[in-house]
């Protein structure tokens, strides 16, 4: 996904510029331009990096053009791109052209039907084709350094942009730049991107999160009026303040506001945090008293994952619990204690078909461990990316069938050996080993031990250090990782299941389940 998908996408007639849903605006374009369009030729020189701002001044009026126009301007720096603008200005004769109103930004839409473009062999890394003597225009005059690398780009992809509004000078209201050309970019002096000048009114996700993201700030002081950072989504976003030092500072400073509300952890800069809002579900696991995973509980779950699977608004879900003390104890005992074949059968197929949902999961996963693990609970941990575990002597992690006199399941074994290797995993899963968060984090059963106030922030840090990778990137390293593992019970489901029910209806293993459970009553007696 490159700045010119995005361009495409969002021409700037439909680029939001009020409050008006981002999500019903992402709606109307995906009927506007059903039409996937690419750019290859750019997408590997324009990452995350690419951000688009433009600053609304209420009542202030545009800055004339540049002096010589916006052809002289482009003529200049590039005859190829000049004799392209023509024939474009051309083209756009007759197009729908909307009044420049004071203030506000001007442009052309054009209605000429998209094309794909060709790779240009003019085209060279690390930008578009650069024409002697394109970057002077910006330390000769900064106030009317153009853009032509904008220009440029957009043109060679067929997107019709007003080419008023691609050669504006930059300190006009619409600002369309590449990385490389940021260090024209500056703002002029008496901008200052303090905190009392500037405060984040609303940080949007698409509903592709994969696409963008466009944070709008107040600006209190000169330009007064709204501002727009947008980068592309899924790269990195947290790359894109880089882009432009003034931006930077200006997301540094405001992100002693609402991303301080929303996490007390160290963490990544202000964007993530506040995109976590939007994108980030926090599943807590509600079953009293110990969140033991009943046929219900597991319905429950399956319905959410696949839920939040499909609503392309969400990157992540951080799993945690509900119940003071205990995570999740696990299988829910009563569920195969003097039930029928039948039932126990349909029990474990919902096991199943959490774990398989869970481990292939599209969306990162973080475990918020805030309470005892014990076997079923620890492989619902496992199953996720990342896990957070409370720094409690009492929360302890770990399968401990054995101790019950069960034996964990092929797939349950795999997923340990996954995470801890088949020397650990051997021992501990013979001696039904449960571990302390020390022990856990030595062996690698989880990623952090944090004190208990703290592990839903961390958690959140967490997401934001994963939600920084390429949602694509993530997903198919994931898969492969993991795939093997999943197929293995895909291919033997319905025998995994004959053997489950086989083995937990039997006399022996009934009787000590009954007793397993009898104990843990009189415990708490
Ligand atoms: C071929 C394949 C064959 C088999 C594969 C089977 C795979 C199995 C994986 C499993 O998950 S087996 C389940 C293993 N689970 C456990 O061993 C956990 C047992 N529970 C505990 O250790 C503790 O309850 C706790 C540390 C989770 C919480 O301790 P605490 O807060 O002190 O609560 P209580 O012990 O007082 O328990 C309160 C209440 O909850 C009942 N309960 C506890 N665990 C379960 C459970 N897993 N299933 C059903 N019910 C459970 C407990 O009996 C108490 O009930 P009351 O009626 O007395 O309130």
């Amino acid at each position: 996904m490159d700045l010119i998908h995005c361009c495409v996408r969002w021409p700037w007639k439909n680029f939001p510029t009020s409050k008006t849903s981002l999500f019903q605006k992402e709606e109307r374009l995906r009927h506007y331009n059903p039409l996937p369009l690419t750019v290859p030729a750019f997408s590997n020189r324009m990452p995350a990096q690419c951000v688009f701002s433009r600053i609304e001044g209420k009542g202030k009026r545009s800055p004339p053009p540049p002096p010589g126009g916006a052809p002289a301007k482009l003529a200049a720096a590039s005859p190829v791109a000049s004799r392209k603008w023509r024939s474009s200005a051309h083209a756009l004769r007759g197009a729908p052209r909307r009044a420049q109103t004071p203030g506000s930004v001007t442009y052309v839409q054009s209605n000429l039907p998209r094309r794909p473009v060709p790779r240009s062999p003019r085209l060279r890394p690390g930008g578009a084709a650069r024409a002697p003597g394109a970057g002077r225009t910006a330390r000769s005059h900064p106030g009317a350094a153009t853009c032509p690398f904008s220009a440029k780009m957009a043109l060679a992809s067929g997107v019709r942009f007003a080419p008023r509004a691609l050669l504006r000078p930059w300190s006009s209201p619409v600002e369309l730049f590449h990385h490389d050309r940021y260090r024209h970019h500056e703002p002029p002096a008496p901008v200052h991107y303090e905190d009392k000048h500037v405060s984040v009114v609303k940080v949007w996700g698409g509903t592709e999160p994969s696409r963008y993201f466009l944070i709008t700030a107040r600006i209190h002081k000169w330009p007064s009026g709204i501002l727009r950072l947008g980068g592309i989504n899924g790269d990195d976003i947290s790359e894109a303040p880089r882009v432009c030092p003034w931006a930077r500072r200006w997301v540094q400073t405001a992100s002693a506001g609402p991303a301080a509300a929303l996490s007390t952890g160290a963490g990544p800069s202000l964007p993530l945090f506040l995109l976590l809002a939007e994108w980030v579900a926090v599943m807590k696991l509600r079953n009293p008293p110990v969140n033991a995973l009943s046929l219900e509980l597991l319905t429950e779950l399956v319905i959410s994952l696949e839920k939040l699977e499909n609503d392309k608004t969400f990157r992540g879900i951080i799993l945690t619990s509900d119940c003071p003390r205990v995570f999740c104890a696990g299988l829910d005992l009563t569920e195969i204690c003097g039930r029928n074949p039948a039932h126990c059968a349909e029990y474990w197929k919902a096991m199943q078909e959490l774990w398989l949902r869970m481990y292939l999961s599209s969306l990162v996963l973080v475990a918020a461990i805030n309470g005892a693990c014990p076997a079923g609970g620890c492989i619902i941990a496992l199953s996720c990316d990342c896990r957070v575990l409370a720094d409690n002597p009492k929360y302890r992690i770990g399968l401990n069938e054995t101790l019950l006199g069960i034996i964990a399941p092929f797939w349950l074994k795999d997923t340990y050996v996954n995470t801890i290797g088949h020397r650990a995993s051997e021992q501990a899963l013979q001696l039904g080993s449960l571990f302390p968060p020390a022990e856990a984090l030595q062996v690698g059963l989880v990623d952090q031990v944090v004190p208990e106030d703290q592990v839903q922030s961390t958690a959140l840090s967490e997401m934001a250090r994963w939600l920084a990778v390429p949602d694509h990137a993530r997903q198919l390293t994931k898969n492969m990782m993991r795939k093997a593992t999943a197929d293995r019970l895909l291919r033997q489901r319905d025998a995994d299941t004959q053997n489950f029910v086989s083995f937990v209806c039997r006399d022996s293993i009934q009787k000590s389940l009954q007793a397993y459970l009898e104990k843990l009553r009189q415990r708490k007696g």
